[in-house]
């Protein structure tokens, strides 16, 4: 079977097991490999997938292969490991990136499982940035959804390499050729395919087996649990016309890997006297390795979870494919927030380690876990956190089994492992050694994750005066685990609100208040979070007198304030924070005659404050972001507008930077009042995914009912402009591939539907969507902005606010 490589490869060529316990569930053993933290054997990895694709099912598995578990835990009995928190059972999805270690063959894993649904796009962006490689699953039904592409670009951004599982393939409607093409075309990755499946065409069960094309060997798992497995070599005689099909896989295989590597043409030639299938499985395995660690192909599995079957050779793969913490670039820090400084992988280098997620136990206290990039860190050591500037000090170390721990004596650069003692680390922060002398100890920070605003908030209200305290320190936890969840009083009516990502996370907080802290509080109706604006231009002069305890404070300034829109392009002399341009006259004189000046305005007192000009300078910008904060209309923040604050006299020995700030800000609060103030809704930038035959009515729903614009649709496998992304490549196997897919995996195209909606519309989608398209469609969604919205729309809104 001697083939040529293809022209373009040619032309290329030349101890003790648990000892700690945080929950009462039974103690388990660990199995000892997990206690080998040599780096080579080490992988960091994270399954990333759209919500439902089956990651929380594979984790399951692979515990159970790796015998962490003894026995199966079932997302639909709402029994499984991973998703442990109350709220995700009773859901059957995953919210909390839970991470547990387990041995595989002799090597040590640090699985970090992460929620697909875009109420947690933080915590999958938190968890992708300390993995060293990745596991995309795949559902072999619906192919790359929408939200798989969201974490696939995340992970992109990191450089990190993956591999993928093509899952559910014992479902109706699976296709494995369909989902490889999509990869290539949705998400421009370079498929390599090193599996097809064996479909059962007679009882339309979907998958039985798997051939695999590395090692040309047929493989079938028992029928109980999957955890043994068979492996014969594929043959003529016995495997028919599945044997052809590898034949065309394994050739398709050596092909594409030798435009990619060299090493594989130099054995294609030189060790397997050009024959595809002579080039030996080692061989193939190290090329695969080579091409997965540049990041310029995705080995690609299949299987189907649910049925025990392929789950142990994404175990392999994530060992012979993805990288050792060695094999990753060194981090990047930045120092004072400018400077950049790499942090090379050095077990004996200087500690510096990323807190990536905080989480509460209720015996234990916070748990920090976080990824040591450089150095070692030990029991009982003080550590410094740069991020929050303070002296912390560890009790223990250890290594999770989800909810269950082991304690370790240390935690080496390169591996993941929990820190119990931290009083006041949050998720992001950076820690380094307390006695590190060098500049950088305490400027260096790994980088922190931008948090977008938050699109939905609620009233919390402890159920009694005596519940205040727990559900305050229950709130303090939360916000500490959870950066994106915010916390704060409302002037006015003096209560305590929430605000976060989604409906479903604050409902999730709400669980978790309720269930896990035990805190005895009603949380009030999810509300959006508008914004408010003005419509017209204003100038107005204001002032401020005050005495306090028999002193004068006098200040006068006059606030010009104008709407902006998106395109307006700033000269760069403005201040620009939440969508607005803040400016500050202060006039052309120097500092000493800026005292002066405020010596000669001086009408009240004799002893004028010395204010520097950067001590007003501040002022003015307290004054402008206090007056920004609270709309006219109900309260909301207000944005796109160009504040100037000019003319700004002082009077008076108590003309403090407070007087200035208040001035300012009732100068802005006044000028809001006059300038047409309006409310804005946040707008959502939709992508909707669907057959051909529900376009129609799910483009007359996002237009009519939801108020949308729809602003385009397209091929969800059109090619896009991307750089580096070559489209003449044939891709193994085809999208119509009978063996690969099942009898009636017909195949359809889909399309995707590009709209800007706002949000409130948005509510309830996932539903609406299901029952349009008979829960083939799937969507996703970001905040884009903000946008104006009709007067009666608005009074609707503030009658519905102020409870009307
Ligand atoms: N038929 C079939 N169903 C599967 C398979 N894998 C998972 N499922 C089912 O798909 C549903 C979702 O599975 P999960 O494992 O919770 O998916 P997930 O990706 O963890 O979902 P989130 O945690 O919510 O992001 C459950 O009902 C599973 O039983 C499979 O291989 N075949």
């Amino acid at each position: 079977m001697a083939m040529l490589l293809s022209r373009h490869a040619i032309r290329t060529r030349l101890s003790r097991p648990v000892t700690y316990l945080l929950s009462n569930q039974a103690t388990r053993t660990f199995a000892s490999d997990v206690k080998d933290f040599s780096i080579p054997k080490t992988r960091n990895i994270g399954i990333i997938a759209h919500i439902d694709a089956g990651k929380t099912t594979t984790t399951e598995r692979m515990l159970y292969y790796a015998g962490v578990t003894k026995r199966i835990g079932d997302i639909d009995d709402g029994d499984t490991v991973m998703d442990y928190l109350k709220a995700e059972r009773e859901r059957g999805i995953t919210i909390n990136s839970a991470a547990i270690t387990f041995g595989w063959k002799g090597n040590r894993i640090n699985l970090i499982d992460t929620p697909g649904h875009v109420d947690f796009t933080m915590e999958v962006e938190r968890a992708v940035r300390v993995l060293d490689g990745a596991v995309t699953i795949l559902d072999g039904v619906a192919g790359v959804e929408a939200q798989t592409e969201t974490v696939w670009r995340q992970s992109e951004r990191y450089g990190i390499p993956r591999i993928a599982f093509v899952n559910k393939l014992d479902r109706t409607g699976a296709a494995y050729g369909r989902t490889i093409q999509e990869i290539w075309k949705k998400l421009r990755a370079r498929p390599l395919a090193l599996q097809i499946p064996l479909m059962d065409s007679t009882e339309g069960k979907g998958i039985i087996g798997v051939a695999d094309l590395v090692t040309m060997e047929m493989i079938q798992w028992d029928h109980m649990d999957g955890s043994t497995m068979q492996r014969t070599a594929l043959d003529d005689a016995k495997h028919g016309e599945l044997y052809q099909e590898a034949i065309r896989g394994r050739m398709a295989l050596v092909e594409s890997l030798a435009e990619l590597d060299d090493g594989i043409v130099e054995v294609f030639f030189e060790e397997a006297d050009g024959d595809h299938m002579r080039v030996s499985a080692d061989a193939l395995k190290e090329s695969l390795r080579r091409v997965t660690l540049d990041n310029k192909a995705v080995p690609v599995l299949c299987g189907s979870a649910f049925k025990n079957l392929g789950v142990q050779p994404v175990l392999d793969a994530v060992i012979d494919y993805l990288p050792s913490p060695a094999e990753r670039p060194a981090a990047l820090a930045t120092i004072d927030g400018t400077k950049h400084a790499l942090i090379p992988l050095e077990e004996n280098g200087k500690l510096c380690a990323l807190a990536f997620k905080v989480t509460h136990d209720s015996r234990a206290g916070p748990l920090v876990y976080v990824k040591v990039y450089s150095g070692k860190i030990n029991k009982r050591m003080t550590l410094y956190n740069t991020t929050v500037d303070c002296k912390e000090r560890v009790n223990k170390l250890l290594q999770m089994y989800a909810r269950e721990a082991e304690d370790i004596p240390f935690i080496t650069a390169g591996n993941i492992g929990v820190i119990v003692g931290l009083k006041n680390t949050r998720t992001g922060d950076t820690l380094v050694q307390s006695n590190d002398t060098s500049s950088i100890k305490s400027n260096l920070q790994l980088g922190n994750i931008d948090i977008p605003s938050p699109a939905f908030f609620a009233a919390i209200e402890p159920a009694s005066v005596s519940e205040e305290k727990a559900v305050d320190e229950a709130l303090k936890n939360l916000t500490r685990e959870d950066p994106s969840l915010k916390v704060w009083t409302d002037e006015d009516s003096g209560q305590t609100l929430i605000s976060g990502m989604g409906e479903l996370h604050l409902e999730i907080v709400k669980d978790r208040l309720i269930n896990d802290f035990k805190c005895k509080a009603e949380v009030g109706k999810m509300r959006i979070s508008y914004r408010e604006t003005c419509q017209s231009e204003a100038a107005v002069s204001a002032s401020y007198d005050r005495e306090v305890m028999g002193k004068r404070s006098k200040a006068k300034c006059q606030v010009e304030i104008l709407p902006v829109d998106e395109d307006y392009q700033d000269d760069g002399s403005s201040i620009v924070d939440s969508g607005n341009y803040l400016q500050m006259d202060l006039g052309e004189v120097d500092e000493s005659k800026e005292q002066q000046h405020q010596k000669s305005s001086a009408s009240l007192s004799s002893d004028s404050p010395q204010l520097s000009r950067e001590e007003v300078r501040r002022a003015i910008q307290t004054g402008l972001l206090s007056g920004l904060a609270r709309g006219a209309i109900l309260g909301f923040p207000l944005t796109k507008l160009k504040v100037k604050v000019h003319n700004l006299e002082t009077f008076g020995q108590d003309t403090s930077v407070g007087s200035i700030s208040a001035c300012v800000a009732n100068g802005v609060q006044e000028a809001i009042k006059q300038a047409g103030p309006c409310l804005l809704e946040p707008m959502m930038e939709v992508h909707t995914e669907v057959n051909e035959s529900d376009i129609g009515s799910v483009v007359s729903d996002l237009s009519g009912t939801r108020r949308g614009h729809v602003i385009g649709l397209e091929s969800s496998t059109t090619d896009g402009p991307n750089s580096g992304y070559q489209q003449d490549v044939e891709v193994y196997p085809p999208k119509d591939s009978l063996l690969a897919n099942s009898e009636v995996g017909e195949y359809k195209t889909k399309q995707v539907v590009k709209a800007h909606v706002p949000l409130s519309s948005m509510l309830g989608y996932s539903n609406g969507l299901r029952s349009l398209t008979g829960g083939s469609g799937s969507f996703s969604m970001r905040v884009i902005g903000y946008g104006q919205m009709s007067k009666d729309r608005e009074r609707g809104v503030v009658e519905e606010m102020r409870g009307y």
